[in-house]
């Protein structure tokens, strides 16, 4: 996630006395805002200026390297100064495959109608041939990531107070947008389908879109307003194992060879030992199923509603004349297989979870089926589920990746501790150590 750009324009310094937010510079048609229909764009509907390509070209000196603010996932920005007016602006030039004139033109007219303290303000922008410019206000002061992370030696850091006060604006122009914009933007993590537009853009989409929902729904339980409603570290050292190991690997993983056969081979791992981690995670697994089956079990149940991930299937069905690689080979089997189950109940949470996910942590816990770390899970997920709607709400917020309190709409089920947790900086409250204090000393 990118950082936002907190710095506030003179404008709403003046105005406000706190910090502006280019929240908006990140809402994109199908971000999840609802945007205006593209097809209803009529120039003349949108109230913000147009400007040819030439103006901008000579604000921006031929958008020269110097006056360079920065580059985002969409392209770069230029410090300019509009010559009919003499204002100093920042103008963001899209990268040319990017929007369609009509869709470009809908952004425009949505965020020419956004108007906020503490929001950057559109100023114009430019739909010249296949040109697509957008010109902010300028934020003088820099991006707050300038001065977080890439401030010089001899810039003091920001202290406490300056660091409340930009939570404060930035909390303030979250609200707005979610809260009073209209449309109101909508928290993208609701729509699995919208994960992708979450990742960074530099991959270019290059990623397998399971294992980003699989990421999303690790961060997601990892967040959850209650330290004892979040996963063991085990959990999510084992969901992880999984996802991070190369897919074009997995078949070296499980020797089909010594699954298919149904031997005394299959309980043991490749280098001929079967481990103890191995053995009790398929009894648990045995236990809570009744399945007699080994490792092939969790294998073919990842496959068995007709959702096959490609790389399971590779697991199971590979070709046997593979060799395995002493790296490959020297992978605790157990983890593989266990990481698997951990997939599967992953998969199973973000795809409960259209619509009513934070209600689905507890159907995560029920259909938790091995391992100590989720029969854990499970015992937390159903004194949890006591209290799903708060936990739906307070959540819901956390996961928006803001401290923003949703507590207009939820607050008969938020506590007052929420509240001010929330309302406080996200992660650095006394209250949230203890509560990771406490969390990690339990397990
Ligand atoms: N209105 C502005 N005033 C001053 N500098 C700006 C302004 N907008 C953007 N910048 C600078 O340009 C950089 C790139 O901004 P941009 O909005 O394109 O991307 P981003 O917010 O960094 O990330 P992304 O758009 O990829 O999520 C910012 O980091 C900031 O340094």
């Amino acid at each position: 996630m990118n950082c936002f750009s907190c710095f506030q324009s003179q404008k709403s310094r003046r105005e406000n006395g706190s910090p502006a937010v280019s929240e908006i510079k990140k809402q994109r048609p199908g971000d999840g805002n609802k945007m205006v229909e593209n097809k209803d764009v009529e120039i003349g509907d949108i109230e913000t200026q147009s400007f040819t390509f030439r103006e901008l070209a000579a604000a921006t000196r031929n958008f020269r390297q110097e006056c360079l603010l920065g580059e985002g996932g969409f392209g770069r920005v230029y410090r300019g100064t509009l010559a009919s007016t003499g204002q100093v602006v920042a103008v963001k030039q899209l990268d040319r495959n990017g929007l369609q004139r009509n869709e470009f033109l809908g952004e425009v007219l949505t965020l020419s109608r956004l108007h906020h303290p503490n929001l950057v303000n559109l100023i114009g922008y430019c739909a010249d041939g296949d040109q697509r410019l957008l010109v902010h206000e300028l934020m003088s002061g820099g991006s707050l990531e300038d001065h977080l992370l890439d401030k010089p030696a001899e810039r003091k850091p920001l202290n406490w107070f300056a660091r409340m006060k930009i939570t404060f604006g930035t909390a303030k122009g979250l609200e707005f947008l979610h809260e009073k914009a209209d449309p109101p933007a909508q928290p993208k993590f609701k729509d699995p389908k919208k994960y992708p537009d979450m990742a960074d853009p530099l991959l270019n989409k290059q990623f397998p879109e399971k294992d980003l929902n699989q990421v999303v729904a690790i961060a997601a339980m990892c967040l959850q307003e209650e330290s004892s409603a979040r996963p063991l570290m085990s959990d999510v050292v084992t969901a992880l194992s999984f996802l991070s190991t190369d897919t074009d690997h997995m078949p070296q993983l499980i020797q089909p060879s010594e699954e298919k056969d149904g031997s005394d081979e299959d309980d043991k791992s490749s280098d001929g030992c079967r481990s103890e981690e191995s053995s009790d995670d398929e009894d648990r697994a045995n236990e809570h199923d009744g399945d007699t089956s080994d490792h092939r079990y969790d294998e073919s149940s990842d496959n068995e509603d007709g959702d096959s991930d490609s790389r399971d299937h590779q697991t199971v069905t590979g070709s046997k004349n593979f060799t395995a690689s002493s790296s490959m080979k020297s992978m605790d089997e157990s983890t593989v297989s266990s990481a698997r189950k951990n997939s599967r109940r992953l998969e199973e949470f973000t795809s409960n979870g259209r619509g009513s996910q934070y209600g689905s942590v507890s159907s995560y816990g029920a259909s938790s089926r091995s391992s100590h770390c989720n029969a854990s899970l499970r015992h937390k997920s159903s004194n949890k589920s006591k209290n799903s709607s708060s936990h739906k709400s307070s959540t819901g917020s956390k996961l928006e990746g803001s401290p923003v309190s949703t507590s207009g709409k939820s607050s008969s089920s938020s506590s007052r501790r929420t509240r001010e947790r929330n309302a406080s900086s996200s992660f650095s409250s006394s209250q949230d150590l203890e509560d990771e204090t406490g969390s990690v000393k339990s397990q």
